[in-house]
């Protein structure tokens, strides 16, 4: 079985020679396999495709894939379109149970939420004619998903959905947090909720002015207060620090003792203690999506990582996703590159203070901290888009700065805005080191403004990485990246870093990837949202212990090296806390 997508957005006719159709040994022989439709791009008959990878290869703009699909699959249950994204199988919620979702950028995980959520009504892969429920109902007789979609199909099902893009929000709603989140007290929960996700200091709070950790908690409360039969929740960590990932992992296990959960999440170490099982998605991102059978919830995350799927004697990856432990020697000795000064920054309600520090040559910077305090006004300062009250910055150190947030409104491809920033594109080494490590080869003839969240991460982690500076500034890189690309990026960052005159600082709150990329660690500390202080930098395991010791949480490591949370007051939990052990430890080895 074969299937042909054609990524639309990437299909110009106008533009190009039609080597799709010039070049296809069918159509030379006189049959229609490849024609422009009405819509001016490229329809592909699966029926006549013979697979043979040319048009895919000639594309100048990268707009075609063809994929001979693993023999076992059977219906598809969604088809964006023809020539477009297939999706096979649906995940299944599961009474008194979080059953989470689990797979790379783009395979499915999204759609599989819209169909179960009432959303999008599934097509069978059929695009060319109207689908009834019926014919729906009909495949899945006999299974555990029936009765689901049978409610679903009368509209006797009331669900409640976080959606992923938060950033939509405020595009929608202009009100205060207190009037979008009074209509959703459905039942009687909310103030428990606004307590627990710590809300009430924003309460009266226009939503347009909330930083994202504060957005995704007010969906989060918005979400949980409905009184729905079933809670769907797509991500729900992007712009969270790890205490409000906790807190909001907590209250969904509450949630999911009385109704069932469904979740979509990247950060392991949070889904390996929310969840009871998993679903796992794999295929090839924007060309088909296949979603397993539940797993235990360990047993899933393992089998992902592997690549390897031993029930259904599946290899979806050549290799295994491995944690690396990284020896983290003393770099005392390494020259001072740059210096930062003591400064201060006052906003109305927040004010922050910096006392100087020096960053090394080739040295990476982790900054570790809770969420409104401070890290990215700091980040501001260092590369000279705030003023701050007191103090500067030396406006000689040449800096080269990702924010936070991204903006993602220019019409240009990928290539155009990357060959603006760097003259080596063509080399071997931007190859390598930047477009492979980041898997921008697939999409530079996209338009910008037509990416989602994790390739727009990655094409901004390029455009900074692309400059010549003195100092990197990443702001929150692994938002919205899957597993896979969490690690790629850490390795590619500190291969960066290594052996140039130049120092990284990278604000992250996945702690992985700041033990993974980090030499030192900065850690702010205060009051979220009226007052903070940047203390360090430190060593790393004083830099970690410092801040999950404010935090309370402790972290071991399992066999294939992953690390997890402990469960608070566990006996490993409070065996670290009294060796003083939050992250690196001899204990749990
Ligand atoms: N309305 C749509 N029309 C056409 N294609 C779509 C539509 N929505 C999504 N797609 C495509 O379907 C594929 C799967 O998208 P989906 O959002 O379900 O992935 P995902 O696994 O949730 O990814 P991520 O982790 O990045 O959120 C993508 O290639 C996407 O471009
Ligand atoms: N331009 C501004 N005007 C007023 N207040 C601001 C402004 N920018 C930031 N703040 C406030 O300053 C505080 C610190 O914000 P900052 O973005 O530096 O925090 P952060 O530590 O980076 O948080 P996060 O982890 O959520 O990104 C927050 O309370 C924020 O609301």
């Amino acid at each position: 079985m074969r299937i042909a997508v054609v990524h639309r957005d990437r299909c110009h006719p106008v533009k190009c020679g039609t080597e799709c159709i010039l070049y296809c040994p069918r159509v030379r022989t006189g049959d229609e396999t490849v024609v422009i439709g009405e819509d001016q791009k490229a329809i592909i008959s699966e029926e006549l495709c013979v697979g043979c990878g040319i048009c895919v290869k000639k594309c100048p703009f990268q707009a075609l894939d063809i994929v001979n699909l693993p023999e076992q699959l059977d219906q598809p249950i969604h088809r964006y379109g023809q020539n477009g994204f297939v999706l096979y199988g649906l995940p299944i919620p599961v009474e008194g149970k979080v059953t989470g979702i689990l797979g790379p950028n783009g395979i499915g995980k999204s759609t599989s939420v819209k169909i179960l959520s009432g959303t999008l009504v599934p097509n069978l892969g059929r695009t060319d004619e109207e689908v009834s429920w019926k014919e729906v109902l009909d495949l899945y007789q006999g299974t555990e998903l029936f009765d689901y979609l049978q409610l679903l199909s009368q509209k006797n099902v009331k669900v409640a959905v976080k959606p992923q893009y938060i950033d939509q929000i405020p595009k929608v709603f202009s009100g205060s947090v207190r009037d979008l989140l009074g209509t959703t007290d459905e039942r009687g929960k909310l103030d428990y909720y606004i307590d627990r996700l710590t809300l009430k200091a924003v309460i009266d709070r226009p939503i347009a002015t909330l930083s994202g950790g504060e957005l995704q908690r007010v969906a989060l409360a918005a979400c949980l207060s409905r009184d729905a039969d079933f809670y769907f929740l797509d991500e729900i960590t992007p712009y969270l620090d790890v205490y409000q990932r906790m807190a909001a992992a907590n209250l969904i296990r509450e949630l999911a003792q009385e109704r069932p959960v469904v979740i979509v999440e990247h950060d392991l170490a949070i889904l390996d203690m929310l969840a009871d099982t998993v679903h796992i998605a794999y295929g090839e991102p924007a060309v088909f999506g296949v979603i397993t059978h539940p797993k235990g919830v360990r047993v899933g995350i393992n089998q992902y990582l592997e690549g390897f799927l031993p029930e259904e004697n599946v290899r979806f990856r050549t290799y295994a996703v491995t944690f690396d432990t990284r020896a983290h020697a003393s770099d005392a000795d390494r020259e001072v590159l740059l210096e930062f000064p003591a400064m201060t920054k006052g906003f109305t309600q927040f004010s922050l203070t910096v006392d100087g520090g020096e960053i090394r040559s080739g040295e990476v910077l982790g900054v570790l901290g809770a969420n409104g305090i401070g890290k990215s006004t700091f980040a501001g300062l260092l590369a000279g888009v705030l003023e701050p009250d007191t103090g500067a910055m030396d406006t000689r150190v040449r800096i080269s700065y990702k924010p936070q947030y991204l903006k993602g409104d220019t019409e240009a491809t990928v290539e155009e805005v990357l060959r603006q920033t760097t003259t080596k594109f063509d080399t071997s080494y931007y190859q390598h080191e930047i477009l492979e490590p980041l898997s921008l080869a697939q999409f530079l003839q996209a338009p910008i403004n037509t990416l989602s969240g994790g390739e727009l991460q990655r094409v901004a982690i390029a455009i900074c990485l692309s400059r010549d500076a003195d100092l990197y500034i990443l702001d929150e890189p692994s938002a919205h990246l899957d597993v896979e690309q969490r690690v790629k990026i850490s390795r590619m960052i500190r291969k960066h870093a290594e052996g140039r005159d130049a120092s990284t600082l990278v604000i992250d709150h996945d702690i992985y990837v700041i033990d993974m990329i980090s030499d030192r660690i900065l850690v702010f500390e205060g009051e979220p949202g009226i007052r903070g202080k940047a203390a360090g930098p430190f060593d790393m395991a004083a830099g970690m212990n410092r801040f999950l010791e404010a935090l309370g949480i402790t972290f071991r490591r399992d066999k294939s090296g992953r690390p997890r949370i402990n469960k608070p007051g566990s006996f490993l939990d409070r065996e670290q806390i009294a060796a003083g052990e939050y992250y690196y430890t001899e204990i749990s080895k």
